[in-house]
């Protein structure tokens, strides 16, 4: 009698746990099966964008075979210097269809080499003739062909950030800051490239592909702007505009060696600039222009500071570009540091930023030093913290329903291991990496758990300002000379090996300061050297070390740094740098 009972138990059992493991495999396969055809769906949409923007390729091949300009007189277009070619357009000596034609020619070969550009605009050339044919030159960007990175938004093009779901999304306007240029006379000529969901210091993405370093084609050219920085860099364009969360305008221009401006957040409007952290607004993105000659950043800056931007976007103040503050021949206060505290940075950083020192004195400035405080908090508390508040979710749901590109694996995994697995993980990874501050990096990148921890942690980022602020007020600065990064461009793929060294740049994000990177020297073999003194202990230290090593030749920025709507005294400390070396006759 028991025993049937037991029996009948048993049996009823193993039943159960037959049709459940049954139902487990055909969901295991069913989940295999659609994973599979939501794949191919996505890579048959690659497929079609790709042969969308090879088309709109050949036909600017075609027109431009067919208006038989003189190869030499465009390239000497492309030559010249930002203020000759403004004064050129505005003289009429150039027209702007030929001005276009020279850099859409310049683009073409450039992308040939460095995959930079995603696709050029065709409706630039009906832009360009119809400045032509209007008797009035008006607006300072008259005619100059400028570069979009892709996610500015623009009238019948769609903004993919990398992502296949996007493609195909076509936006009904052009983004605030697209109309302000088109106002002052720019034309958008090329949209450019950006590593998949703009969240590192590379370019790449399963749509339009890796884009390389113009100096070495093993290296990236840094990211997220890093297409415009390549191709700016390389010839393709004079003037371009870019965004920066964490580096991406600063970070690309000093892998490639041009010129870019991080603006305050509020000073510019980012009305129909795509992102993915619109709704977080305690590390606030800024967006900001990019080009080959501090004129040229100067110019861009000026021209988008109008009038019409504030009637365009009526939530910015209308401040606009004070000249009175970027003349001036006030003696200065500049604050410089080398290490901060968290990673030094490598010789070749080192030695640009004590160019810079030396320039700064020639000019009759004081420049004292500066500890930016509590650099490592920053890092993990402050900035990681937030901008994956949310634990990385809208990071992860944008990266997991679409085709993850390689450089966004590391970002996957984090974002996917639990927070309790991590914890268990803790004192290996800090075994491993001899890195604490890498550990709760970490932890803090699985982001805030409760709204309240999410008002403590505004409280926290605000109460850091006020200490950061205030020890700058104590010396009395007026500016902050640094490392845009603890080390120059790195190869392809080795960015999350050293991702540390974005502190020099994620901090002024978390500042909300705008921030400049000036290019002044390139690496030399004596820096390359004085590698033998760098920190060898840490994990990020060891691959910074390993990454230098064949950088001889390389671009070097520094970061120019003033306090939030001091973009005119930004611009000033760079050009009051780019005098002071001329005079001393290093540059
Ligand atoms: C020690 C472990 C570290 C774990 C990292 C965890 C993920 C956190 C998220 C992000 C990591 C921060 C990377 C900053 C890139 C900024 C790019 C930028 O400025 N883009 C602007 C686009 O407009």
């Amino acid at each position: 009698m028991r025993s049937e009972v037991l029996q009948m138990i048993e049996e009823s059992f193993f039943t159960i746990a037959k049709a459940a493991a049954i139902i487990l495999a055909g969901i295991a396969v069913g989940q295999i099966i659609q994973h599979y055809f939501w794949r191919r769906h996505l890579w048959q949409k690659v497929r079609q964008r790709q042969k969308e923007c090879q088309k709109a390729f050949r036909k600017l091949d075609d027109d431009l075979n067919s208006l038989n300009f003189d190869e030499e007189a465009l390239q000497a277009i492309c030559n010249l210097p930002t203020s000759e070619l403004q004064e050129g357009l505005q003289s009429g000596k150039y027209s702007a269809l030929e001005v276009l034609a020279a850099y859409q020619t310049k683009a073409l070969q450039v992308n040939k080499r460095l995959n930079c550009v995603t696709e050029p605009i065709l409706e630039a050339k009906a832009n360009a003739k119809s400045l032509d044919e209007h008797a009035e030159k008006e607006g300072l960007l008259y005619g100059i062909p400028v570069s979009l990175k892709e996610n500015y938004q623009l009238k019948g093009y769609d903004c993919t950030m990398g992502l296949v779901n996007y493609t195909g999304k076509l936006f009904k306007d052009d983004a605030v800051l697209v109309k302000v240029l088109r106002k002052q006379g720019a034309i958008p000529f090329v949209r450019t490239n950006i590593p998949q969901i703009m969240m590192t210091y590379e370019c790449s993405n399963p749509i339009y592909g890796r884009t390389d370093n113009p100096y070495d084609a093993t290296r990236t050219p840094g990211g997220s702007t890093g297409g415009e920085a390549a191709l700016i860099t390389a010839g393709g364009s004079i003037i371009g505009f870019g965004s920066d969360i964490g580096g991406s305008i600063r970070v690309p221009s000093h892998f490639c060696g041009c010129y870019g401006l991080k603006t305050t957040p509020e000073r510019l409007s980012q009305k129909g600039i795509s992102s993915l952290s619109k709704g977080q607004f305690i590390v606030s993105g800024s967006v900001g222009p990019m080009a080959r000659d501090l004129d040229g950043l100067v110019l861009a800056t000026k021209a988008i500071l109008c009038d019409y931007m504030y009637a365009l976007d009526r939530s910015i103040p209308p401040l606009s570009f004070r000249d009175e503050i970027f003349q001036s021949k006030r003696p200065l206060k500049i604050g410089y540091y080398v290490n901060d505290g968290y990673l030094q940075s490598v010789p070749a950083c080192q030695r640009a930023v004590m160019m810079a020192k030396t320039a700064l004195e020639a000019q009759g400035h004081t420049v004292i030093s500066f500890d930016p405080p509590d650099v490592p908090r920053m890092w993990t508390e402050l900035y990681l913290k937030t901008v994956a508040g949310d634990g990385g979710r809208k990071f992860y749901e944008a990266i997991q329903k679409d085709i993850p590109d390689r450089c966004v694996w590391n970002l996957l995994f984090i974002t996917r291991v639990p927070r309790w697995l991590l914890w268990c993980m803790k004192t290996i990874i800090r075994l491993v990496t001899q890195d604490p501050v890498h550990t709760e990096g970490l932890m803090s990148s699985k982001g805030c758990r409760s709204v309240c921890e999410w008002w403590q942690q505004a409280e926290v980022v605000e109460a850091y300002k006020d200490k950061f602020m205030k020890k700058w007020d104590d010396l009395g600065l007026d500016g902050v000379i640094c490392p845009v990064f603890a080390c120059v461009a790195v190869p392809h793929g080795y960015v999350t090996e050293i991702i540390g060294a974005g502190t020099y740049s994620m901090l002024y994000n978390v500042l909300n300061y705008p921030a400049g990177s000036l290019p002044l020297t390139k690496v030399t073999s004596e820096d390359v050297q004085q590698l033998e003194n760098y920190p060898n202990r840490r994990y990020f230290e060891k691959n910074i070390k390993k990454a230098s090593e064949g950088s001889i030749g390389l671009p070097v920025n520094v970061q120019c740094v003033c306090l939030p709507f001091q973009e005119e005294l930004v611009l000033r400390v760079m050009k009051e740098i780019e005098t002071g070396l001329k005079s001393m006759g290093d540059h």
